[in-house]
């Protein structure tokens, strides 16, 4: 019996053990131009998948929609066919002034400010990515010599509400570095569900800037944020070969 999943439409035939998470199921079309092979899978509301190969590894490319809410039924139903690592690669807001267009920030830690992970367990519990994950993310920067900020998200499902500018300057005072919507639900649920996360976000909006002129930038194909996508894609792509070269070298740690 094939079981379907019930929004990826996908089946264990369709696993494998890596898979990169675009929130746009457009950014899916950029993904494809990394891998050999690649195959359209399914595409059912916000989730479309493609699988293919980067460098002889087979991954998944599987786009979760936007928010907390479609991010967990997604990293849900991933597990269930058998992903063991995930990497968003998403966009976001700067909260920190010195992001600028197309900067990446590879996610330490994200405030749960946000419905799903908290529907899960209390909010006390942390939102951070499997330490060995980010490792291989951060070497494949260093290596690929692509040009990133470390620090702390925070997730959000609102947009448009009255204060979020004020919200905005808090989380930024706090030091917190960029706002995106999905990150802290899938470290939770992933963590809780046993599966190997991390997160790598391109800045779209600018520290105080205009929300949605820059956004409609980056839909339109602006130069430096399509830099930073294909970017976030190399250094997924290079993370997974990495962890997989760890794993058969015993070179992963204790708890793998
Ligand atoms: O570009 P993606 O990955 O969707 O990420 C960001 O963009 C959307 C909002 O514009 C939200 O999903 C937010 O997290
Ligand atoms: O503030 C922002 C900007 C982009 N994407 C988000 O999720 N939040």
């Amino acid at each position: 019996m094939i079981d379907l999943q019930a929004h990826i439409r996908l089946s264990k035939e369709d696993a494998a053990k890596y898979a990169i998470l675009p929130g746009d199921p457009g950014r899916i079309d950029h993904i494809k131009t990394f891998l050999t092979e690649s195959k359209e899978l399914a595409y059912n509301r916000e989730m479309r998948s493609v699988s293919g190969y980067y460098k002889g590894l087979k991954v998944l490319a599987v786009s979760t929609g936007m928010g907390g809410a479609s991010t967990g039924i997604a990293v849900e139903e991933l597990h269930n066919i058998g992903v063991k690592y995930m990497i968003r690669i998403g966009s976001c807001g700067g909260l920190d002034p010195r992001m600028k267009f197309g900067d990446l920030l590879i996610v330490n830690g994200a405030v749960r400010d946000e419905g799903a992970s908290k529907a899960y367990i209390d909010s006390i519990y942390p939102a951070i990515p499997d330490t060995e994950l980010l490792i291989s993310v951060l070497e494949a920067a260093n290596e690929c010599k692509v040009p990133f900020f470390i620090g702390k998200a925070r997730s959000h499902d609102s947009f448009y509400i009255d204060n979020e500018e004020e919200i905005s300057k808090y989380w930024s005072g706090k030091g917190i570095m960029g706002s995106d919507m999905e990150t802290a639900a899938l470290f939770t649920i992933g963590a809780l569900r046993g599966v190997k996360t991390a997160s790598i976000l391109n800045t779209v909006v600018e520290y105080e800037g205009n929300l949605a002129e820059e956004i409609n930038g980056y839909v339109d194909g602006e130069a430096s944020m399509k830099l930073g996508e294909k970017n976030e894609i190399l250094l997924a792509l290079e993370a997974f070969v990495k962890e997989e070269n760890k794993i058969n070298n015993k070179r992963r740690g204790y708890y793998e």
